[in-house]
């Protein structure tokens, strides 16, 4: 399971991913409290190596998207508006297209789309991203188990819930930010709780799994 950890502000708090093992971060480039500008940005990214960086732009220019990404030498970019199928055509970069979900989320919308993998939010009017509140992820699991890219799962997930999620929709990964905050800002503490439960969860299913094929004499 994918841990990409958002709204990156600080080189002290990036270290705490990278040294965690998350596998993603995200910076923030859309209108937000957790904005990061491109300097603070490539600055930070220049000192991590083995996580992958994440721009996260809201209905940007492509050409800004593209220079900010050069800049701050992104490994994908995160579209998080309202992005057309011909808008990632001019995007030079691996693409996260993230979908905000409501009832009505059709699938269908996204089979179109040649982006690498799929981010599925909480639709909350008003907001555009880093809501903190989940969607109904029982209701969503027939229509996401029709997705044909790598998912990530977003809104609202906390160690408390991380767990409960996983075993509903299984996820290629999983996104958090308000998560692991404290009075909005990032928390080394939840960060390396957060990591370490995904990370425990997935040795758990591992170990079922491989008691399984032992049990059948796979293994
Ligand atoms: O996080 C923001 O403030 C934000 C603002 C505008 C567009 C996108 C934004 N976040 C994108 C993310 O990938 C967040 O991690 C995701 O929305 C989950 O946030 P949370 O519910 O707080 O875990």
């Amino acid at each position: 399971m994918l841990v990409k950890i958002c709204g990156i502000q600080s080189l002290e708090i990036a270290k705490v991913v990278e040294e965690n093992k998350a596998d993603l971060m995200g910076f923030i480039f859309a209108d937000s409290r957790r904005y990061i500008n491109p300097i603070a940005a490539a600055k930070i990214s220049a000192e991590i190596k083995s996580v992958a960086k994440v721009g996260v732009f809201m209905n940007e220019e492509p050409a800004r998207v593209n220079e900010i990404a050069d800049f701050c030498h992104l490994d994908y970019v995160q579209l998080h508006g309202d992005e057309t199928i011909e808008y990632c055509k001019k995007i030079k970069y691996p693409i996260i297209k993230a979908f905000r979900y409501k009832e009505d989320f059709d699938p269908k919308i996204l089979y179109q789309y040649s982006v690498d993998m799929i981010l599925i939010d909480t639709y909350q009017a008003g907001s555009a991203g880093g809501t903190g509140r989940c969607f109904d992820w029982k209701t969503a699991k027939e229509k996401l188990s029709k997705l044909h890219l790598p998912v990530f799962i977003a809104g609202g997930i906390s160690k408390m819930n991380v767990g409960e999620m996983i075993n509903v929709l299984n996820p290629a990964g999983v996104d958090v930010s308000g998560g692991v905050e404290s009075n909005g800002i990032k928390s080394k503490g939840k960060i390396i709780d957060f990591i370490k439960r995904v990370h425990e969860l997935e040795r758990r299913v591992k170990n079922v799994r491989c008691n399984c094929r032992k049990e059948k004499n796979y293994c």
